[in-house]
């Protein structure tokens, strides 16, 4: 199967010092890649490349080529790029609105008009974020007052507003219990159905879990990419083997 994002040489580096080095990484579609790798090896940085967020980055400097099935995503327009790989943030994002309007807003950026659609589409994403039996009665209600699990999935189910193709998840789960971490990762399996999901996480048991692929970074460089089962049982550099064993970190 062709890879749905292509990293080719990828280099990031801001100001003068160098963030991703030489990143070759081809990424499955309707898959789950698992990022990993200790603080300030560079996953946040990667997850910033693929939508181009990095561009804000006034001293970002990019090298090499990210393709999107098989085109640079530097001819793609911004707002399409944006739309087609979306980002879900480490800590919920609901807007200070109601349920209702946190997706209607995302909804009508995206040029759905009409109270029916709106309506429909609407319930669809919480059905599929798992949230709309427990707030089909409360629609009106401010998100903000949603507990911080339910907000994640909110965030979830906004993004999944736009239709894009790729999500992109930095941490998702940090800020949640054991309970909602094990909703949100469910749900997160449930998503990789439709969409290829790349997701950045500390856990290395949540990896495990629930990635079908995991590459594991040090140094903003690219050490090892495997299956799961592959890469956990069976690790093939040094590297990723110390880190595995809690040797640093
Ligand atoms: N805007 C910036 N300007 C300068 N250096 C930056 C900037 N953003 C990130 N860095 C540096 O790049 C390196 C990688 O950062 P990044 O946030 O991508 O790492 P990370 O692996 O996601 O870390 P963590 O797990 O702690 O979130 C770090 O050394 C960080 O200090």
């Amino acid at each position: 199967m062709k890879p749905h994002l292509m990293l080719k040489d990828l280099s990031v580096a801001i100001g003068d010092t160098g963030i991703l080095k030489k990143v070759n990484l081809a990424i499955p579609q309707n898959k789950i890649l698992a990022i990993i790798g200790p603080s300030g090896c560079g996953k946040t940085t990667l997850l910033r490349t693929l939508n181009r967020l990095i561009v804000e980055e006034k001293q970002a400097r990019v090298s090499g080529e990210v393709l999107f099935k098989g085109k640079c995503i530097d001819q793609i327009p911004l707002a399409k790029l944006r739309t087609e790989i979306g980002l879900v943030f480490q800590h919920p994002t609901p807007f200070p609105m109601s349920i209702y309007n946190n997706l209607a807003y995302a909804l009508k950026y995206h040029g759905v008009r009409g109270k029916s659609n709106l309506d429909r589409i609407i319930e669809a994403k919480l059905r599929l974020c798992g949230l709309y039996e427990e707030v089909k009665d409360h629609l009106t209600m401010s998100a903000l007052k949603l507990s911080g699990g339910q907000q994640q999935r909110l965030s979830i189910a906004r993004s999944l507003c736009v239709e894009p193709e790729v999500l992109l998840m930095d941490e998702p789960c940090s800020s949640l219990d054991i309970h909602n971490t094990k909703i949100i990762e469910d749900l997160i399996v449930k998503l990789s159905r439709q969409y290829t999901i790349v997701i950045v996480t500390h856990n290395l048991q949540q990896a495990r879990r629930i990635a079908d692929s995991t590459a594991f970074f040090l140094g903003g460089k690219l050490i090892e990419m495997n299956t799961t089962k592959a890469f956990f049982t069976n690790p093939q550099e040094e590297e990723t083997n110390q880190y595995l064993q809690g040797l640093f970190g």
